[in-house]
């Protein structure tokens, strides 16, 4: 099969458009994580240019496409650049950590079955490794070619899947020894109100996607791998602002309005691997090139908050609404004066804003990657929105990252009265798979 492929990937159309990259998942959006679709399948040749507004061409000379090959049957529309897109499966840190911010999200743990061990558990990993390795690269969910169809026009559009492990894992399996102890569960804070139902699980799936249909299509996909293995224990479906929605690439904004992400560490940071990955003997070998994931379902009290004037939302983060700059001034990168005060005496930044005590400055150190995604289920039987933030922070271990700065914000952050905890995980993402390994192989046949 001969394809053309996109010879401009949206990194460099973000370039032309900004005059700079920026590299963390939120922040203006860097696609050099990304490769361009090389080796088009079917499915990755069927055209979508023009239906996103993302036209091919539109950035100018050389800006790719695919073409089907004669006689495959597909339309010899082009992709658009959106959907295109395609994030590698066989890397070093497993896809969905680094890579930029999808426009859709689900998240799922998934439990054992009763009887189901170690072999049952590999045999999976090796099955969702091979399926996620497929739709990534927008090829069809079997390797004989059978698929559901749902996402037959689409290209991989940015796919990512990501695996881990819970604590819960590694006594079911017989691994106890091979448990790291990065992941002993989180302590509890004041603030929780957690639903036990929703959180942890023996497994953890990620499945991020610029496009709704791919992003369902993978999840039906791995849901029936799983099929008399494991259940799904729980799922959270999650948004994110649409690429191409803003006049140039911004850090996302949040349900509350305000930009999320900006203090982020970045990956031209010297210490981001540091922060961010398992070093080799940090820990059982199989975590090598690991992070782990604390998730936490957070309901944002959305009535409580839109009735605070701006000035007081404001204050309560530390930082302007429209722009993400501090309250001392500046622009969105500007660094905090904390130390600054207003006429009246009193600090211009308040002691409890949430960005001030969430810094690294403020916290021995500690940080932590946040790649979240918005959610929206409906209202509930009070009639109140259930609607907030999925958070999801990557880090190289959680007692140096999110354990230290949430017990921080637990002892008084200004948001906390806007904001409800309701479920928590913290899972094991093991390195990424190297070519014709499956994700975990190290620990299920270590
Ligand atoms: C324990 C970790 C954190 C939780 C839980 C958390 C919840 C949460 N945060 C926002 C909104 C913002 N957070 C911002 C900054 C920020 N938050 C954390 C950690 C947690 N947030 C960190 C480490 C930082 C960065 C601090 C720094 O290095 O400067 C900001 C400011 C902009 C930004 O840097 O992203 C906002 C806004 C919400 C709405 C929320 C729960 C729903
Ligand atoms: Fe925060």
């Amino acid at each position: 099969m001969t394809d053309r492929i996109p010879s401009q990937d949206r990194a460099t159309q973000d370039r032309a458009t900004t005059g700079r990259a920026s590299a963390a998942p939120g922040a203006a959006e860097d696609r050099t994580a990304q490769e361009r679709p090389g080796g088009v399948s079917r499915r990755a040749l069927l055209g979508t240019a023009g239906a996103t507004g993302l036209v091919l061409g539109a950035a100018g000379g050389g800006v790719g496409y695919a073409l089907a090959p004669e006689g495959s049957g597909a339309p010899t529309e082009a992709l658009s650049q959106l959907g295109a897109r395609r994030a590698m499966f066989h890397v070093k840190h497993q896809p969905g950590i680094t890579t930029p911010l999808q426009a859709k999200g689900h998240l799922l743990a998934f439990d054992l079955l009763a009887g189901k061990g170690r072999r049952e558990a590999a045999n999976l990993l090796r099955r969702w490794s091979g399926t996620a390795g497929r739709l990534m690269a927008g090829e069809a969910v079997a390797a004989d070619g059978h698929d559901t169809g749902v996402a037959l026009d689409a290209g991989p559009a940015s796919l990512t899947v990501t695996f881990g492990f819970g604590h819960s894992f590694f006594s079911r399996t017989g691994l106890e020894k091979q448990r790291p102890e990065a992941l002993a569960p989180l302590p509890q804070f004041s603030s929780d109100h957690l639903d036990a139902k929703r959180g942890n699980g023996d497994l953890w799936v990620q499945i991020g996607a610029d496009d709704a249909l791919v992003a369902f299509h993978a999840l039906r996909a791995l849901q029936k791998d799983a099929r008399g293995t494991a259940r799904v224990r729980w799922q959270m479906n999650g948004f994110n602002r649409s690429p191409g929605a803003t006049a140039s690439p911004r850090t996302a904004r949040n349900l509350m309005g305000q930009l999320d992400g900006t203090g982020n560490p970045k990956e031209s940071d010297k210490d981001f691997a540091q922060r961010v990955f398992v070093g080799a003997g940090d820990g059982p070998e199989w975590m090598a090139n690991g992070s782990y994931v604390v998730m936490r379902r957070i309901r944002m009290l959305l009535d409580e908050w839109e009735g605070l004037g701006l000035a007081e939302q404001e204050k309560v983060i530390g930082r302007r609404k429209s722009t993400g700059a501090p309250l001392t001034g500046g622009g969105e990168r500007t660094e905090p004066e904390l130390d600054a005060t207003d006429k009246a005496g009193d600090l211009v930044i308040p002691l409890n804003a949430h960005a001030r005590i969430t810094r690294p400055d403020q916290n021995g150190g500690a940080a932590m990657l946040r790649r979240p995604f918005s959610y929206h289920d409906g209202i509930d039987a009070d009639g109140v929105p259930d609607a907030g933030l999925l958070f999801l922070c990557w880090q190289a271990d959680p007692l140096r990252g999110f354990v230290p700065v949430q017990r921080k914000l637990d002892r008084g952050d200004a948001l906390s009265e806007y904001i409800r905890h309701e479920a928590s995980g913290l899972y094991a993402v093991p390195g990424g798979a190297g070519k014709g390994e499956y994700v975990g192989q190290g620990l299920l046949e270590g």
